[in-house]
């Protein structure tokens, strides 16, 4: 199964919910502007009577285009266009009413009130008192989201450097531990020779399941008894993967946000143990976010980057929740690369982030 397949199955709850309400928005909106677009003739008589676009309205700043016009609405469809019966396609004029629930409907999907209006005003430029069409509402949809995506669409770099450390930092719960199996089981794959620090030393269950995903992916998992620093598992690990020649060395750590405090000093231990070894790790400090909650996970990002030295995302349980907005908004609030997404519990279930396929699957496109 392509990964795009996989996405736009398990992304559903966000597909459909976007999907759906942009039928809703074009197909139920004002039954006397959403009409079918009329044949040939009518469509020029039509045409004449179609009032000069409105300015835009104050509440979403209407700047330069972003995307590509779309064809003129008013104008009769080209011959792809009508091979695509795109000439049948219900229509509405794009006007304050539509913007306002398109706004609403990505608010609900999780994209933020910010970015819902950025995105709401961008697809305003050049169609505003347009008429147009649901296919035709779905790919400027896309396309601004594609657009906010892809300069943060980065898989996690490689450096020459012998071992590369990665930090994975993140709440309990969102997905470090099957994230860094997984991480690890590509790598290795790829001829990597890596090795897993269990850096959760508080939770015997934690280290337990890191030694199962370690196992699965072929992959040496160092603990340290319960309760032990875990400064000090990750020194003993570095030194290891060093002697050991490894490429990489992922260290997963606690995610305790109760106790803010102590979780950074925990952190900020880490580090300052690991430089003793290399000045220059942790090369990579990864955040992991659990899409189910939303927008929740800005304040993590907000959080963990006064923590830890955040240089990139990786977003997981993209399957099966309804918040998958929340990644545009991430995206355009602070412009972190995304690495990698989750869409399963399965070791192959994470891939690099695309940031058309990601696009296309939330907004409900076809293949
Ligand atoms: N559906 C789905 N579940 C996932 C995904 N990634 C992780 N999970 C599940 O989420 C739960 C928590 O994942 P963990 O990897 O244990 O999370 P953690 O951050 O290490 O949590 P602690 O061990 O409590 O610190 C597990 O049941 C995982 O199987 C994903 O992409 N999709």
């Amino acid at each position: 199964m392509s990964f795009f397949k996989k996405l736009k199955d398990r992304l559903f709850r966000s597909s459909d919910k976007i999907g759906e309400g942009l039928d809703a928005l074009v197909g139920e909106g004002d039954p006397a502007a959403a009409e079918v677009a009329p044949s040939p003739p009518e469509f020029v008589a039509e045409k004449q009577q179609t009032p000069e676009p409105k300015a835009a309205p104050a509440s979403t700043p209407r700047t330069a285009p972003v995307v590509p016009d779309m064809p003129d609405a008013g104008q009769r469809p080209g011959l792809l266009g009508r091979m695509l019966g795109r000439s049948d396609a219900p229509r509405r004029v794009l006007d304050d009413a539509m913007l306002e629930s398109l706004e609403e409907l990505l608010i609900q999907a999780d994209m933020g009130v910010e970015t819902a209006v950025r995105v709401t005003a961008n697809i305003a430029e050049g169609r505003f008192g347009k008429r147009i069409s649901t296919p035709e509402l779905r790919e400027a949809l896309a396309a601004e989201v594609a657009r906010i995506m892809t300069p943060v669409a980065r898989p996690m770099p490689l450096y020459p450097t012998k071992p590369q450390v990665v930090l994975v930092v993140g709440v309990n719960g969102s997905g470090k531990t099957t994230t860094i199996g997984k991480l690890a089981s590509q790598f290795k794959a790829a001829g990597k020779s890596v090795v897993i620090a269990a850096g959760d030393t508080f939770r015997a269950a934690a280290v337990e399941q890191l030694q199962i995903w370690g196992a699965r992916a072929g992959v040496p998992v160092l603990t340290a008894p319960e309760g032990s620093d875990p400064a000090s598992l990750a020194f003993d690990a570095l030194t290891k993967a060093r002697v050991d020649g490894a490429d990489l060395l992922m260290i997963d750590t606690a995610g305790r946000l109760q106790n803010r405090q102590d979780l950074m000093e925990e952190l900020a231990k880490i580090v300052r143990v690991i430089r003793k070894v290399d000045p220059t790790a942790p090369h990579n400090t990864l955040l992991v976010l659990d899409a189910t909650t939303g927008q929740n996970a800005l304040l993590q990002v907000e959080i963990f980057r006064k923590i830890a030295d955040v240089s990139g995302l990786v977003m997981t349980k993209l399957d099966g929740t309804a918040k998958g907005g929340v990644l545009v908004a991430l995206a355009d609030k602070f412009g972190l690369p995304i690495h990698a997404i989750g869409v399963g519990e399965q070791i192959d279930d994470l891939a690099p982030f695309d940031p058309e396929d990601f696009a296309r699957a939330l907004v409900g496109s076809g293949d």
